[in-house]
């Protein structure tokens, strides 16, 4: 079965491996063990606090083959960004150069710099090892947050954002990168998404233009790629826009990926998602069925046909799946279709 659970301190190996296999633009899981020893701790701190309000709270998730023990993903939420350390974007707007005398009018588009998603949500940290993108794996580990959220909305801001990692070329280069590197900032792409990812932002305010950016003087490779997805990331953003995020023109300053949005009571599957109780019995169902505990430090969620609806509204859910959720007859958890909507 697989299982997602909070991230603890033993699955330390494993969080660096993955964060090795993810390389660079992957900006949240840097290579650096005081970072990640210090992101388990924080996300096990978060878990385990009583939170009436959102903070700087930071959620792990990891996805275990309970067959094996084997850790296969990752996936997470920041509770609110951008307030220990600036969140920076460049935003896309239109500007109108027009003349009457000569009658001349010219649309063109800009690049500003903003903090404008300061204090909102983020999902991110979205992983799954290869050998496991198949099936539902991949929707599983991207809609468990919803479930989250939907059970704690006092946790979480009414807006959620989700950075989407930019195009890179063949040698693992963004080509909007390449503009701003020969120009401004004369470090690799590696050593910038790096330090990003160790919170050590100040070489942006230093160093970025400081004037909005006319698209139409960058290098056509860089102009193409504003707001276009790394070829990895498709399937995250197919995932995302399924549950109605959408991308207003903000894009990352280093890579021009997009970053999308939703407003948390606006996604599909907070929207969709029901809490009830459950009846512990055998039970073979028609639709596979995504279910968490309604705890924090101790949340769990599976995916299975082995859950149904019964006539009193309860779920009734096998033995084995109730031992995973940690839950038992009269206890409420919360439940989603993970079944693919019919277009
Ligand atoms: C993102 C995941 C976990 C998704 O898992 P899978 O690859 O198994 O996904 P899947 O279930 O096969 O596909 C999900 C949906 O994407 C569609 N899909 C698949 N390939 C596609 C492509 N090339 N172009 C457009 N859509 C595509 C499928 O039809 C499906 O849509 P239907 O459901 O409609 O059929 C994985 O690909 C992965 O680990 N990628 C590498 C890491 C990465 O880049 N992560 C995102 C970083 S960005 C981030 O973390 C922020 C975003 C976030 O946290 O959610
Ligand atoms: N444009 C980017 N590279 N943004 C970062 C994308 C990766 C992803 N959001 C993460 O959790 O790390």
């Amino acid at each position: 079965m697989l299982l997602i659970r909070p991230i603890r301190q033993s699955d330390y190996p494993v969080l660096m491996q993955i964060a090795i296999e993810s390389g660079a633009g992957f900006t949240s899981l840097p290579v650096n063990d005081q970072k990640l020893q210090a992101k388990i701790a924080r996300s096990e701190q978060s878990f385990a606090t009583a939170v009436e309000a959102m903070g700087d709270q930071g959620y792990v998730f990891v996805l275990e083959d309970t067959s094996t023990g084997e850790i296969v993903g990752t996936s997470g939420i920041e509770a609110s960004v951008g307030l220990e350390n600036p969140l920076y974007h460049f935003h896309k707007s239109t500007v109108v150069h027009h003349s009457k005398e000569l009658d001349v009018f010219k649309q063109v588009e800009v690049l500003t710099m903003c903090n404008d998603y300061t204090g909102v949500s983020e999902i991110c940290t979205l992983f799954l090892r290869e050998p496991y993108r198949q099936g539902l794996n991949g929707r599983f580990l991207s809609k468990v947050r919803f479930l989250f959220m939907a059970e704690h909305p006092k946790r979480f801001s009414k807006m959620v954002i989700a950075e989407m990692r930019g195009v890179a070329d063949d040698s693992g280069l963004p080509p909007f990168w390449k503009w701003l590197q020969s120009y401004f900032f004369s470090i690799d792409f590696p050593t910038a998404d790096y330090m990003i990812g160790v919170g050590n932002k100040g070489f942006i305010a230093d160093l970025m233009p400081r004037h909005p950016i006319y698209v139409s003087l960058l290098p056509e490779s860089a102009q193409q790629v504003i707001g276009e997805v790394h070829e990895n990331t498709k399937p995250a953003l197919a995932l995302l826009e399924n549950e109605g995020f959408f991308h207003r023109g903000y894009v990352d300053l280093f890579d021009g990926g997009p970053t999308v949005e939703c407003q948390l009571k606006q996604i599909k599957s907070v929207r969709n998602s029901h809490k009830v109780k459950v009846l512990v019995a055998p039970v073979e169902g028609n639709a596979t069925l995504s279910i968490c505990n309604t705890h924090t430090a101790n949340f769990r969620a599976v995916f299975s046909k082995n859950a149904a609806l019964n006539d009193n509204h309860e779920l009734v859910i096998s033995p084995e799946l109730a031992e995973a959720l940690m839950v038992s007859n009269g206890d409420f958890v919360r439940y989603l279709s993970l079944e693919k909507a019919v277009k």
